[in-house]
């Protein structure tokens, strides 16, 4: 299940779902979970044994007994004070461990699942909201399980033993002691469900504000040009006006809290004192007893307010943690295909396939286009006619809004990636390097590619630079490494599809950035390499058409034009039209 999310937008997790998903992390390191929540009992167990003691120090005293009594009992105060330090300080290093080793798990967990997102989600999603959500939304939920989540489950075992002790003590002063804690349980209620949104709308305030100076600031000498200075100063005004409004929202909430919470510590106190001096009077019970009760009542503050300063940080996190959960469910927002997964063969094949980008109008009208397999197709046409659209639906990274593409009968979107890729790549002129050696960057495709299949991938390529790099396949690329430029970083990316070794490659515009002679000499080594595989290029250059099998022709998103290079020529179309003005004739 997720929540409504905003069209294009990555999922959130429903809080059932972030509650299983908590619940499973928790049982993935159980026993150190499990020994955590234990030598918190035995700390917040040895903390109960001052007041109880101090107590009977009094009656001891009461009834007369000396000195070294009360030493006695001081000493045992004293070691026990001891003993529950060493074992709270070494609960809350295990804790934190458990955090950090949880929070790996999230992290790692988060990478899997961001890697295996088909590309049409985070296109239509955009990288902004994964990005943020691998980053500030996991940081939020580091700070919890490493800091937070520890020290408020810390407070909680400690408060449940604290009113555990005043109620063993006397059932009496500990329903006193509940009912006069109720007043922090409502103010509490009263101020969490205002303080979400007013803290959101401080934060937004705040970018907002931010943002005004940052665009006054950077557009200065535009807003000098054009006279806007009254303006920007207006909007800069308006900004700060909603900063403070927003801030004296959230410390009014604030300044309602917390004096009801620190009356609400003193009110237990004072009602266990009143009825116990009276139920002393009438020998009902021991002034021990009721000291005892007054002074766990105290203690209670401590965890109680550990609880309240951390309870903010709880909420913004369990909302962090449902957006890192709601990726699980990106994935499966796509439609999923009825019909076999596994292409009778690979043929490719449009049939009557519409598609419109969101709402927009219709960018692909009515094609149909068989791709046998082994053939070469050129897609050329005017910028904007639909070319880039059609390879991306041949490469099953968007489906179409009406009729079908697919690969030996099956929807290409609806292969799984694995399997997607074996069949069809797509080559565009965005390519990234990882950081690492050449080699890493190579073996993402093949994993288990020998050096010499590394080295043939490159050679295949025209990436003869190779041999000039220092450490060869282990010189290190990325920021603070060997830089590549621009047609190289092009050419590991094709040894990449080269290695991996698809029966249908499509390069949009693959070879663009190379210079012609490198680019001519990088698609044969190419078209050699993918002998009996289907290519089909969005070409720019029409000489990539003229060595095609094919030449389909797109226009205003439709095919017009299909033939071969010859045919369209003598046809006279659109076709010869710009194969006669390239070549100037
Ligand atoms: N992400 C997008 N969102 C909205 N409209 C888009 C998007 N990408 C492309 N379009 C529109 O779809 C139409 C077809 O674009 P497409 O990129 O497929 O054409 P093209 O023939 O490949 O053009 P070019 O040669 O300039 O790359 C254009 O009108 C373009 O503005």
């Amino acid at each position: 299940m997720s929540t409504p999310s905003a069209a294009g937008s990555l999922p959130v997790a429903e809080p059932s779902r972030v509650r299983r998903a908590a619940l499973r992390l928790i049982r993935l390191d159980g026993r150190a979970f499990a020994a955590v929540i234990a030598l918190n009992a035995l700390a917040a167990g040895a903390g109960l044994v001052g007041p109880w003691l101090l107590g009977r120090i009094v009656d001891e005293v009461k009834a007369g007994a000396g000195v070294g009594a009360v030493d006695r009992l001081a000493l045992v105060i004293l070691a026990f004070a001891l003993v529950q330090l060493l074992l709270s300080r070494y609960a809350s290093y295990l804790g934190h461990r458990f955090g950090e080793r949880t929070l790996a798990r999230v992290r790692e967990q988060f990478a899997d699942r961001a890697l295996a997102l088909p590309a049409s989600v985070i296109e239509r999603a955009g990288t902004g909201d994964l990005t943020t959500r691998g980053t500030a939304d996991v940081a939020a939920v580091g700070t919890t399980l490493r800091d937070a989540g520890p020290e408020v489950l810390i407070a909680a075992v400690q408060a449940a033993f604290i009113l555990g002790a005043v109620f063993t003590l006397d059932p009496l002063l500990g329903a006193c002691g509940v009912l006069g804690l109720l007043g922090i349980w409502f103010a509490a209620r009263w101020y969490l469900r205002r303080a979400v949104t007013a803290y959101l709308d401080e934060g937004a305030a705040n970018s907002a504000l931010a943002e005004q100076l940052a665009a006054t600031t950077t557009g200065a000498r535009t807003v000098e040009a054009l006279g806007l200075e009254r303006r920007r100063l207006e909007a800069c005004r308006q900004a700060v006006e909603e900063c403070r409004r927003t801030r004296t929202r959230t410390l009014f909430l604030r300044s309602v809290l917390f004096p009801i919470v620190d009356v609400s510590y003193v009110i237990p106190v004072a009602g266990v004192l009143l009825i116990g001096g009276v139920m002393t009077q009438g020998g009902g019970m021991t002034l021990g007893t009721v000291v005892a009760a007054a002074l766990y009542l105290r203690q209670l503050s401590h965890p109680l307010d550990t609880v309240l300063f951390h309870l903010e940080n709880l909420q913004s996190s369990s909302a962090s943690f449902a957006r890192v959960e709601g990726l699980a469910l990106a994935s499966r927002q796509e439609p999923a295909g009825a019909g076999p997964s596994v292409p009778a063969s690979d043929r490719l094949e449009v049939a009557g396939a519409h598609y419109a980008y969101d709402s927009g109008p219709d960018v692909l009208r009515g094609v149909d286009l068989t791709v046998q397999p082994g053939e070469r197709l050129a897609i050329v046409g005017p910028s904007g006619a639909g070319k880039t659209t059609l390879g991306r639906l041949l490469a099953g990274v968007d489906r179409p809004r009406a009729g079908t593409v697919t690969v030996g009968g099956v929807p290409v979107a609806d292969l799984d990636p694995d399997r997607l890729r074996e069949r069809v790549i797509l080559v565009t002129q965005e390519h990234h390097v990882f950081l690492g050696t050449v080699r890493d960057n190579l073996r993402i495709a093949a994993p288990s590619a020998t050096d010499a299949d590394l080295h043939a991938a490159l050679t295949a390529v025209g990436a003869d630079w190779i041999g000039d790099l220092p450490d060869g396949l282990d010189t290190d690329l990325g920021p603070g490494g060997h830089r590549l430029d621009g047609a190289q970083t092009q050419q590991v990316a094709l040894a990449r599809v080269v290695l991996a070794d698809p029966h249908t490659l499509i390069l949009d515009e693959a070879t663009a950035l190379l210079d012609p002679g490198t680019a001519r000499h990088t698609e044969r080594a190419l078209a050699a390499v993918l002998a009996g595989r289907t290519v089909i290029a969005i070409a720019h250059r029409l000489q990539t058409a003229h060595d095609a099998d094919r030449v389909a022709v797109m226009q205003d998103g439709r095919l017009t034009e299909l033939g071969t290079h010859h045919d369209l020529v003598a046809a006279g179309g659109t076709y010869a039209a710009l194969w006669h003005s390239w070549h100037g004739d």
